[in-house]
């Protein structure tokens, strides 16, 4: 058993304004106990427009629910029209940042050298990476899901000190499976989380990456994250569509009840 506290992050993409934020975070803080988060560590990545509100939320009712962006600059400041810096996201207190979700490189064309700028950018700013990777289809009927995946471990990890890198988060979302409600079986999700943990020992130390907590994304839902979570190397789940229901999202944090 490992001593990682799973971390339970829901993805809200680009839904819920500023107010319904509001409302979605008090449904889930309300049911959440001190128990649950003795357990688990929650998590919600919401759009930038958010996030002032949500830091006032969270730290007025001294709130344990964390929060965070879903993409920062590679940049620290200047000239780059439309663009947050780490430094902005640490002002307003996020913990986490996810990078290279696969709708950012499929849609933005995100490369894993960006991603690494993008990973090194939010250390500097002591905001906790969720590194997204993960294969599409095309890869994964051919059997290449895990050395695709590697791939994009060690490029999103290029040159990053073992003394940052044993805080990132890595989160596997096999694209197949993200919004399909086509679910990676457990299996899948532990053959890629382990490849991850052993590449992450092999760049650094098996000390360092029996820290790391390894996430699995795609299609999570109350009715199939207790399987998953069950696996020795999934550490926590990134939730996309099913956390935008807050009871959905609290029965997943509660995923030992399930
Ligand atoms: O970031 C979350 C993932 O993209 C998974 O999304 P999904 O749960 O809607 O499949």
């Amino acid at each position: 058993m490992s001593d990682r506290t799973p971390l339970i992050a829901g993805n809200w993409k680009m839904n819920l304004n500023h107010l319904e934020a509001i409302a979605h975070v008090q449904k889930i803080t309300f049911s959440l106990t001190d128990k649950d988060y003795e357990d688990v560590e929650a998590a919600v990545l919401a759009p930038f427009t958010d996030l002032r509100t949500l830091q006032t939320l969270v730290e007025h009712d001294k709130l344990k629910l964390k929060y965070g962006a879903q993409d920062i600059s590679a940049h620290d400041s200047g000239a780059y029209t439309g663009e947050i810096s780490g430094a902005m996201l640490a002002k307003l207190r996020c913990s986490y940042v996810a990078v290279g979700h696969s709708e950012r490189r499929q849609y933005h064309n995100e490369t894993d050298e960006l991603c690494n700028a993008k990973v090194k950018a939010a250390f500097k700013n002591d905001i906790t990476p969720i590194l997204c990777v993960g294969e599409g289809l095309e890869v994964r009927k051919a059997g290449n899901q895990v050395a695709h995946t590697l791939a994009q471990v060690d490029g999103g990890l290029k040159d990053v000190p073992a003394e940052q890198a044993e805080r990132i988060v890595i989160a596997y979302e096999p694209v197949w499976a993200i919004g399909t409600g086509e679910v990676a079986t457990p299996e899948d999700a532990q053959e890629v989380c382990g490849a991850i943990r052993g590449r992450l020992a092999e760049l650094y130390s098996q000390e360092l990456a029996d820290k790391v907590r390894i996430q699995y994304g795609g299609s999570v839902k109350s009715g199939n994250v207790a399987a998953i979570m069950a696996q020795p190397d999934v550490d926590g789940a990134l939730v996309g569509g099913a956390c935008l229901d807050a009871d959905e999202f609290v029965k997943i944090v509660r995923f030992r009840d399930q």
